[in-house]
């Protein structure tokens, strides 16, 4: 591939692939057919950091390069991440790998090691990884942390406008749901309210959780904040704080947007349970959000035993429904995922495998890309259309086999039409936080 062509104001991506579903309604693919794999085939032209012109393939006049038949996916919108905690796995492991175990580490860590230097290093290093695979927009929870928790949220703010124009950032406050509802909470929140934040928490069942969740909601209304919660983190059958959300949401009339992550135990409920929680969670236009790879390290681990049922929630079930459904990220080396890179296109690949998103992959794309964009209200600019910015990805992969069975470590990033630096940043860069 002639790279050079890509500093060009104006060229040509030709012979290219493009899921269907990643198209903006009605733009430029209408009059190709898609493939097997929900593919169409189609020259792309990019004119000034736009995508100008979207045409069935034909011949080849003006400046450009033939991608010979390799995909363009719109860049990648990570909408579950915890870049607070990310890469702490060297100096805090989670060593019998369980739920407990996370949280205990993590807590360690935080009072040991956390204040602004460290936790700015580290989610820069995020940043970084998720930027160099092709990702435009990142949510991230970020823990209360008692009187510390402003530092965490300095740090936000500063990241977020060093970032602005590359990864569009929207933080989450999380804690113990009474944390969120405390005096602290309540102060955290108006914060938040001034810098678009989403109010968040994790849900365990408890006698009060009815109460808990009026209040929570009262919280959000009264400050127009939407909801981004932590629901069923377990394979509980008994874990049913989804059906409980769902029902607070119609009783208080709430109108912000919900997004609930997690949701193992569906995985291990009878069918009428499910019904009963998705006719719910449908009516309350909730929107959830799988975290694969977080959910098969953590669930169902017990000593010397090999896990069985893995935890990752009906993702085919949820979009039957018509229920928005994405997937994500969540945390990177951490105790509560020891592995993982910030690289959309893994989670994909997992969750494709573990979910068994093929035959047929239909509109599964969206779940790393234009379904979270939708909920992170990035209006018209995660999609591929005419007029929308080419923040794109080129891979060599042509069919979603050859797309997944290999990491696409030659992938090449388009930022508003140019390619940018895709070199990861080194793991020595954070040697000194490890000591
Ligand atoms: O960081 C966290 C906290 C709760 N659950 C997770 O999966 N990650």
């Amino acid at each position: 591939m002639d790279k050079s062509i890509l500093d060009r104001d104006r060229y040509w991506l030709y012979n290219a692939q493009i899921p269907l579903s990643l198209f903006l309604p009605d733009t430029g693919q209408a009059t190709v057919i898609p493939n097997l794999d929900n593919l169409v085939r189609v020259d792309l032209e990019i004119n000034r950091g736009l995508i100008s012109n979207i045409r069935p393939v034909s011949n080849r006049n003006a400046p450009g390069i033939n991608l010979n038949g390799g995909q363009i996916w719109c860049c990648f919108v990570d909408v579950h991440t915890h870049l607070d905690k990310g890469h702490i796995w060297e100096r805090t492991r989670n060593l019998d790998g369980t739920f407990s175990g996370a949280i205990a580490s993590s807590t360690e860590d935080a009072e040991r090691y956390w204040n602004g230097e460290d936790i700015y290093h580290r989610m820069s290093f995020g940043l970084r990884c998720s930027y160099a695979y092709g990702t435009q927009a990142i949510r991230t929870h970020l823990d209360m942390r008692g009187e510390k928790t402003d530092e965490s949220w300095d740090v936000f703010s500063a990241l977020r406008h060093e970032w602005s124009g590359k990864i569009e950032l929207q933080g989450v406050l999380f804690g113990l749901l009474d944390d969120v509802m405390s005096p602290l909470g309540e102060k955290s929140s108006d914060r938040i309210a001034t810098m678009g934040g989403i109010l968040g928490g994790v849900l365990f069942m408890n006698p009060d959780l009815d109460r808990q969740l009026d209040r929570l909601f009262a919280m959000a209304s009264d400050r127009n904040l939407d909801l981004d919660l932590h629901v069923d983190e377990s394979l509980d059958p008994n874990s049913r704080t989804l059906y409980y959300v769902a029902r607070a949401a119609l009783r208080n009339n709430f109108t912000g947007q919900i997004t609930c992550g997690h949701c193992c135990s569906l995985s291990v409920q009878s069918p009428d349970v499910v019904k009963e929680t998705l006719d719910l969670v449908k009516a309350a236009n909730i929107a959830i959000v799988s975290l694969p790879m977080c959910n098969l390290y953590l669930q169902n681990r017990h000593p010397g035993q090999t896990p069985r049922a893995r935890g990752v929630t009906l993702l085919k079930e949820i979009s039957d429904r018509n229920i928005p459904v994405m997937v994500a990220s969540d945390n990177c080396r951490d105790p509560f995922f020891g592995f993982g890179d910030h690289d959309g296109l893994e989670v994909f690949q997992q969750a494709v495998r573990i979910a068994h998103l093929d035959t047929p992959y239909g509109n599964w794309p969206n779940a790393i890309a234009t379904t979270p964009g939708e909920i992170m209200n990035l209006v018209n600019s995660v999609a591929i259309g005419v007029g929308l910015p080419a923040n794109l990805i080129l891979f060599k992969g042509r069919g979603f086999s050859e797309l997944l069975s290999r990491p696409q470590c030659d992938r090449v990033v388009l930022r508003q039409g140019k390619p940018i630096d895709t070199t990861l940043p080194d793991y020595a860069e954070l040697d000194d936080l490890m000591r």
